[in-house]
């Protein structure tokens, strides 16, 4: 497919979106059976959470020229998912970049490259993951793809997937996914609220989760 951008995609329902949105990056990723999970991408801000459907931009590595087409597509509330061709750490998103995404009301940007100006996101409380941040500027020259299926932090997106990232990290949801794995997290919240109760009253770990059966099994003994 010759260089473009898909405008339309399809979104998981709004309510969907908001009920992932309660729950952290943790929870989510364990609740999809741990898959999803985007590899080294970190904060460059911490504290900031962000959930939504994913927009996609593919960029050649250095030209941030598609990053910039996809903004436009961008509806309020989508993530902006950014990949390059080939492994890159320049720094293709800063303060600018970020005025405008909060602007046009876009949830938080994820990039599989680097982002610059960090004192200033942080000042912002801009919500943005990178695999590196760098000063390294980039030109605007070179075609790519907006709303294609990429890989980022060695993690597929596909347009309209859910994205959500915190302090942990960053994971994605497949569209046709996001109802069971939101009750999936659901479910493992309360069983981790039972959990709590009975640590916070002084039982081990060890009890709360039957492990000792397991210890045995395994041939583990104790010596005093
Ligand atoms: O201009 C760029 O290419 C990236 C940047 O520093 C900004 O968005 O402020
Ligand atoms: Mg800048």
């Amino acid at each position: 497919m010759s260089a473009r951008v898909i405008r339309r995609i399809e979104r998981p329902a709004p309510e969907l979106v908001k009920a992932a949105a309660s729950y952290g990056v943790a929870t989510l990723h364990e609740a999809a059976q741990r898959r999803g999970l985007m590899v080294d991408i970190h904060p460059v801000v911490p504290g900031l959470h962000a959930c939504g459907p994913a927009v996609t931009s593919l960029n050649h590595p250095g030209d941030n020229l598609m990053l910039h087409a996809a903004v436009e597509v961008c509806e309020p509330g989508d993530v902006l998912v950014v990949a390059t061709m080939s492994r890159s750490t320049d720094g293709m998103f800063g303060e600018l970049l970020a005025t405008q995404c909060r602007a046009q009301e876009i949830a938080g940007v994820i990039l599989d490259a680097g982002a610059r100006d960090r004192r200033d996101l942080i000042e912002m409380k801009f919500p943005v993951w990178s695999r590196a941040i760098s000063a390294a500027g980039t030109v605007k020259a070179t075609p790519g793809w907006v709303n294609v299926p990429v890989v980022c932090g060695g993690a597929t997106v596909t347009p309209g997937d859910l994205v959500v990232a915190d302090d942990d990290g960053v994971t994605v949801i497949p569209r046709a996914e996001v109802a069971a794995v939101v009750e999936a997290a659901r479910l493992r919240e309360e069983k981790e609220a039972r959990n709590r109760v009975r640590l916070q009253a002084g039982e081990l770990s060890l009890d709360v989760n039957n492990l000792r059966p397991l210890l045995e099994r395994l041939g583990v003994t104790y010596e005093s």
